[in-house]
């Protein structure tokens, strides 16, 4: 199974490119990440780009609002969908500055939260690779997750 990341606009602080950069180069070992850099806007149309951009694809949408997973259960609910073998792939959606729209919400298969915090939406790029690296380390056994 695929994993596509979509969100709006190129990292620009130092911090987050430097963070997205060893993040995706760590996960090239574990499997098919994608990250797509969509233009930035406002939610309308960030959500709108980031909808079309993951037309078919199971979606999880990270927000605030969503629901607050251990990293265990990210790492059974991504096997979960990986056995069921119609899902090609998956696609993490990331919003713009005001957060994605009620229509991207509904449409979302899932609504996934990293924290019960607001982060900027560079760090909370950061936060999914690395959460996504745990996630593959934890599925072969490796030592990382602890
Ligand atoms: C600056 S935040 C948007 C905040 C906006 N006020 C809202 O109501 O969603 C930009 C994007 O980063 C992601 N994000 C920020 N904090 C998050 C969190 N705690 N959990 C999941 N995603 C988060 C979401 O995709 C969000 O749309």
């Amino acid at each position: 199974m695929r994993i596509r990341i979509i969100v709006a606009g190129k990292p620009a602080l130092a911090y987050a490119k430097a963070g997205v950069a060893e993040y995706l180069k760590r996960l090239g070992r574990y499997g098919n990440y994608e990250l797509v850099h969509i233009k930035a806007g406002d939610s309308e149309s960030v959500s709108a780009t980031l909808l079309e951009r993951s037309e078919g694809d199971y979606r999880i949408a990270l927000d605030e609002r969503g629901t607050a997973l251990e990293t265990a259960s990210w790492e059974s609910r991504l096997t979960s969908l990986e056995m069921r073998g119609d899902i090609k792939r998956v696609s993490f959606l990331i919003g713009a500055s005001d957060g994605h729209t009620e229509e991207l919400r509904k449409a979302a298969d899932d609504l996934w939260q990293l924290s019960s915090l607001t982060l900027q939406h560079e760090l909370a790029l950061v936060v999914l690779l690395e959460q996504l690296y745990r996630v593959a380390t934890l599925k072969r056994g490796e030592p990382y997750h602890r």
